[in-house]
């Protein structure tokens, strides 16, 4: 066994780990950085990248499918299985380049590859090899799929979205489980690209909305365009042949028993630090397993430990792997000096068609906190009429804003419909400026542009705050259709 001692471990080379190890080192020369796994980042090989690739060719075909609407005639696009798989693994491999690039840049005195455990809080042993004596360490372990055991009846017909983007062509069929943010993004692109598709959920959810309006909304809308029954009764999992079949009951009581080439499992993601051995550390886990710590400074307790990313069960996303990892890393390095670090607005978008997007405190945060008040207001526009996105014919969606009372502060917002991604950012930066609605319509409108439907949501909730007149129908100063 080799031993080894450094003043920062970071264990895990993801989004989180890398930033975590850049940071560390501005402060110390002695910062060592585990990988278990393959280098590359969960967001590049199996994440955000590779699933945007598959969105976009779907897309692709889509806007052929209804160029029609325009007097376009066109013939139905013709899917070459075989090559939008290609384009996915060759543009993946190329941004996971970039990554493996950067790692490579790092000293490889710096890094060490293997699984990580802890002995105890300041020694990690690395699989049979090496035992490190650390004064500080970063966990960045990330998540990976998880789904019931019952699932595992599937054999080898389960898959998770990391085999997906491995495909060297599209199958025929695909049973998605978890109309979550995963399921809803590969489950439609799947559908689009001509797979026969069924996407199952439990309790109603919907991707990440929890504003009870825009659920039913969006569950509809993505039933007109293909099977999506949010809330299923599935039995009879099993595999048969090389198929994967069950039984589920649809909307009128009907029992249907059907085979899929695959069941894609997209039931959620749980934290790897079950395989680090935490209970070898004076650290405090929560019910899940996962080390409480501070989101501001994300150290675990007061220990010389320290989470980011995926793992600290925070918010599972890329922006905030980097900030979190960015925090830590600091702060392992100048600990004991341990200080706050930057701390955005919540942002989080799904590129579904329409898109999702939520922004500061959610529909469910805001009512949980005020409850029945009367100290916040909702302000909602419809996209049906909204005048570009009707010219588009992408006039499907709703957003609904969220206002305190009296202040007229601008709180958060949850929105389904066109160009969330875009208005998802105007309004996070809203947020995080800690704006007020009557400051927020003293920003410039263009015309004829979809944030026009902004105004008009923020319009109404200002009346409702009592600050000024709701929009009035066929508004001219507006311009029309806004
Ligand atoms: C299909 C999909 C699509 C996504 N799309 C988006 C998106 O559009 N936008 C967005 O913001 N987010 C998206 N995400 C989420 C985003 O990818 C993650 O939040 C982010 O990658 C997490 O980074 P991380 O550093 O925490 O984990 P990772 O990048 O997974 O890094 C963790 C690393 O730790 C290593 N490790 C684990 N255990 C050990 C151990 N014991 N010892 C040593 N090493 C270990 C692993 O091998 C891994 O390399 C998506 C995720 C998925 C799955
Ligand atoms: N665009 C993005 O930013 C993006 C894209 C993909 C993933 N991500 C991140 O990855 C995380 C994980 O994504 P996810 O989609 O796996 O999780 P999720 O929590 O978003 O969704 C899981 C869904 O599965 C459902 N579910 C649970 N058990 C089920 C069962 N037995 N049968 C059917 N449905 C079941 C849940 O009700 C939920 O709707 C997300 O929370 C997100 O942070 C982000």
């Amino acid at each position: 066994m080799n031993k080894v001692s450094t003043d920062v471990l970071v264990i895990g080379a993801g989004s989180a780990g890398l930033s975590a190890y850049r940071s560390a080192k501005e402060h110390t020369n002695k910062v060592l950085l585990i990988e278990a796994g393959h280098y590359g980042t969960t967001c590049a090989r199996v994440g955000c990248m590779p699933s945007k690739l598959l969105i976009a060719a779907a897309e692709a075909a889509h806007s052929v499918h209804t160029a029609n609407r325009f007097g376009i005639n066109t013939q139905a696009p013709i899917i070459d299985g075989q090559a939008v798989m290609h384009r996915v693994r060759s543009e993946r491999d190329r941004f996971v380049g970039f990554v493996i690039d950067a790692v490579e840049d790092i000293d490889p005195q710096d890094r060490l590859i293997g699984h990580a455990q802890f002995i105890n809080d300041h020694q990690v042993q690395v699989a049979d090899h090496t035992l490190i004596e650390a004064k500080r360490v970063v966990i960045a372990t990330g998540s990976r799929p998880s789904y019931p055991e019952a699932f595992n009846n599937f054999g080898e017909r389960l898959i998770v979205n990391d085999e997906v983007f491995d495909w060297q062509d599209l199958p025929e069929s695909v049973a998605v489980f978890g109309p979550g943010v995963i399921g809803l993004e590969l489950g439609q692109a799947l559908h689009r690209l001509g797979v026969r598709v069924k996407l199952f959920g439990v309790g109603g959810a919907i991707g990440p909305l929890s504003d009870p309006v825009l659920k039913d909304y969006a569950a509809t809308t993505f039933a007109e365009e293909f099977f999506v029954d949010a809330d299923a009764q599935v039995t009879n999992m099993r595999q048969v042949g090389d198929k994967a079949q069950f039984t589920y009951t649809d909307g009128h009581g009907q029992q249907h028993s059907e085979q899929f080439d695959y069941v894609l499992a997209a039931t959620g993601r749980k934290p790897n630090v079950d395989k680090l051995a935490l209970t070898n550390t004076s650290l405090e886990l929560d019910e899940r397993g996962v080390p409480i710590a501070d989101e501001y400074t994300m150290q675990c307790g007061d220990s010389n430990i320290f989470i980011a990313g995926d793992a600290s069960n925070m918010v599972p996303l890329l922006h905030e792997a980097t900030d979190q990892g960015t925090i830590a890393g600091h702060n392992a390095g100048r600990y004991p000096d341990v200080r706050n670090g930057l701390r955005r607005a919540p942002i989080a978008a799904v590129f579904s068609d329409p898109q999702i997007a939520m922004v500061g405190e959610s529909y469910q945060q805001v009512s949980k906190r005020f409850g029945d008040c009367g100290c916040y207001e909702i302000g909602e526009v419809s996209f049906e009429n909204q005048g570009r996105s009707r010219v588009m014919l992408k006039n499907k969606g709703m957003l609904r804003v969220y206002a305190e009372q009296g202040s007229g502060l601008f709180l958060g917002a949850e929105m389904i419909g066109p160009a969330a991604e875009h208005i998802a950012h105007l309004l996070a930066w809203a947020v995080q400026n800690k704006m007020t609605v009557p400051q927020m319509l003293e920003m410039p409108f263009y015309h004829p542009v979809i944030e026009e439907g902004v105004r008009t949501a923020l319009r109404n909730v200002n009346a409702k705050l009592k600050f000024g007149p709701d929009i009035i129908r066929h508004c001219i100063e507006c311009g029309p259709g806004a």
